[in-house]
């Protein structure tokens, strides 16, 4: 798969096991912490049963937002998610390494599920480090004991190297599980490097990760337009020498935002070709108005229809259109608009459609046409970036150690 030689479910023997199996249910919640799209949770339902029907014991582990923010959840609304796109019960643990989840893991029995609670809660997991060094985790050491098999399906977290995702691969019979397996088979298939014009929407916080993904896209010649949205346009349009007023240079500054900005002004200068709005949705005191981005006043929320509008005729030309990251605060469903236009936009057109992210999947209206020969809806958001943009991802590089250390075990 993917150039890179990777077990799958097919490759390992996987009947009557005791199975850790690694997904991605980071999912996006409103104010009050609940969930507000559960695409993730459906996602890994093909997996789980497969797994059950197979007679094994299954012990799920995610994680759910970082530590510090508003998402970071305890996964126990995620369980009764799962329990009833399975229709099946899961047991939830608050817990992930402690006695009362050894316990726990230890008497399951064959066609029993159970979820651990969110293993950032150990902050191990937060430590990005080589798969050799991760092996020496408590988070590993203590819970391999335990497991015959491990099987990693968390796609949208393949570009961590966290002890969850490269450690375990290197001490358990390992294979990649059917989300990631379609995941990189599909992308390998609907992506090729050669279609031109490649436009991607690049929208959402996580702005860290994108400008290193922008990056890498510029590096490898991979995208020829961005059109920015979310913060990520708002870091643009700073190194671009607008002014945004004061309130918004806080929210940036706040979010360590600004110190970005050296980087993405090298990033125009060297010629990328990186699009930002002409006008956005705001907010001040409760309202929204419409600005042009010369003359903000309020907190940006969202972009505008001008920019919709020149957003959605270039993607209409299109031959590839790469979206992840919404344009705007979609938990508010006042600013919706612009990433739901922009979504529209890329499927009512020609090229080929590959939509990434937990939060932009959830903007995708139920009426919204999908043609599934065109159109592919990835789980992963950074991780389907870098890996489109070339980058190797940590998870499959771990897995397909995995297999190496299986083959060289066998011979010797
Ligand atoms: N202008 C904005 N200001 C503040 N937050 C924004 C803005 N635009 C988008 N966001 C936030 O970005 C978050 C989603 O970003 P991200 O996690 O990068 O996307 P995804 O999950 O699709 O990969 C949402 O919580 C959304 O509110
Ligand atoms: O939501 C995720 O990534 P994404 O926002 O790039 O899709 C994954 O769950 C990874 O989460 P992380 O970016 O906190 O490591």
């Amino acid at each position: 798969m993917g150039g890179l030689t990777i077990p799958t479910m097919d490759d390992i023997d996987i009947r009557s096991k005791k199975v850790l199996l690694r997904i991605d249910i980071n999912s996006p919640v409103d104010e009050n912490g609940k969930i507000i799209d559960d695409s993730r949770i459906k996602a890994h339902v093909e997996t789980i049963k497969e797994l059950i029907d197979k007679d094994n014991s299954v012990v799920l582990m995610s994680h759910q937002g970082r530590p510090g923010d508003k998402d970071f959840i305890s996964l126990e609304e995620h369980s009764k998610l799962i329990s009833k796109h399975l229709n099946r019960e899961v047991i939830f643990v608050d817990d992930v390494i402690g006695p009362y989840a050894r316990e726990i893991i230890k008497n399951l029995k064959n066609g029993e599920i159970l979820l651990l609670d969110n293993v950032r809660l150990i902050s191990e997991e937060l430590i990005e480090a080589p798969p050799q060094q991760h092996v020496k985790t408590f988070l590993v050491r203590k819970l391999t004991p335990f497991f015959n098999i491990y099987i990693n399906d968390a796609f949208a977290t393949a570009h961590r190297s966290q002890p969850s995702i490269v450690g375990f691969p290197l001490v358990l019979p390992s294979a990649a599980g059917r989300v990631m397996e379609r995941e990189v088979s599909a992308l390998a298939r609907i992506f090729n490097a050669e279609d031109t014009p490649k436009i991607f929407v690049l929208g959402g916080g996580k702005v860290h990760d994108t400008i290193r993904i922008i990056e890498n896209l510029m590096r490898t010649r991979i995208a020829d337009r961005i059109l920015t949205g979310g913060l990520v346009a708002e870091l643009f349009s700073v190194a671009k020498g607008m002014n945004l007023n004061t309130k918004n240079m806080e929210i940036l500054e706040r979010m360590g935002i600004l110190s970005l900005v050296p980087r993405a002004r090298k990033l125009l200068l060297s010629g990328a070709p990186i699009e930002i709005p002409v006008d956005y949705k705001v907010e001040i005191n409760g309202n929204v108005i419409e600005e042009p981005a010369s003359k903000i006043t309020g907190v940006i929320k969202d972009i505008g229809p001008a920019t919709v509008e020149i957003y959605s005729s270039l993607i209409k030309d299109a031959k590839v259109v790469v979206l992840r990251g919404p344009m705007g605060v979609i938990e508010d469903e006042r600013f919706r608009d612009g990433s739901k236009s922009v979504l529209k936009a890329s499927l009512e057109g020609w090229g080929y459609v590959i939509i990434g992210g937990g939060h932009m999947i959830s903007a995708l209206d139920k009426d919204m046409k999908i043609d599934n020969n065109k159109v592919h809806i990835s789980t992963g958001g950074g991780a389907l970036l870098l890996f489109l943009s070339g980058e190797r991802l940590p998870a499959l590089e771990a897995l397909s150690m995995s297999m190496t250390n299986r083959v060289m075990n066998n011979a010797s």
